[in-house]
């Protein structure tokens, strides 16, 4: 994952429970790097040790730390010089996510060692969204429900996400039903 990921990890912490928790998570996690390079790519390894070290230290379970990430994600990539990128990729629910394919190619243009998940997305019924999530990296699905709901407070739509499918029960990948309604 590019440095960005993990800054914005260290970010979200410190921003919530202070530089000490942070340090704390940072050690258990045996992670000695202590300015992550946004443009730079580390390995996937380094962004779950984090994950399930913030998951022990703050004694929530990990599933709840990527949720809050995912959610966080949306709002801090748009502030740390991504707004464009996000608000040419949609103004509504269905549009932005139809998109996110293009986005996370017109990222990988710049930066090649991107290596992005695959969305599809179809409206089922009126205000009923479908998303398949194909990734190669595994475990991530608690963060697609965070990354749905950022995305229903960056678009003012009240989102609903219910996953319907799981790699982790043996299914080939995520699948999401979402429920959603523009303010
Ligand atoms: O791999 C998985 O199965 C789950 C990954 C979920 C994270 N994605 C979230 C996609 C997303 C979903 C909903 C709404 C917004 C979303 O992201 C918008 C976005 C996506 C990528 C970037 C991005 C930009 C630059 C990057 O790298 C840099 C950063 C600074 C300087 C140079 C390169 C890395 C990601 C920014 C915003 C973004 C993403 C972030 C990093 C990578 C990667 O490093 O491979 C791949 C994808």
């Amino acid at each position: 994952m590019y440095g960005l990921v993990n800054k914005a990890i260290h970010d979200m912490v410190c921003a919530r429970f202070g530089e000490e928790t942070w340090n704390e998570i940072q050690r258990k996690a045996e992670v000695e790097i202590d300015t992550f390079i946004s443009m730079e790519s580390y390995p996937d390894d380094l962004t779950h040790r984090l994950v399930k070290a913030a998951s022990l230290v703050l004694d929530l379970p990990a599933s709840a730390i990527m949720q809050a990430f995912g959610e966080f994600w949306v709002q801090y990539t748009s502030e740390e010089g991504y707004g464009e990128l996000m608000a040419m990729s949609g103004d509504t629910l269905p549009e932005f996510l139809q998109n996110l394919d293009d986005l996370h190619t017109r990222v990988g243009v710049s930066f090649p060692k991107l290596q992005p998940p695959s969305f599809a997305c179809e409206e089922l019924e009126e205000q009923t969204l479908h998303l398949h999530y194909h990734s190669h990296r595994d475990g991530l699905a608690p963060m697609v429900v965070g990354l749905v709901k950022g995305l229903g407070t960056h678009l003012n739509t009240d989102v609903e996400v219910t996953q319907t499918q799981s790699k982790s029960d043996g299914a080939d990948h995520d699948e999401f039903t979402i429920q959603y309604n523009p303010n």
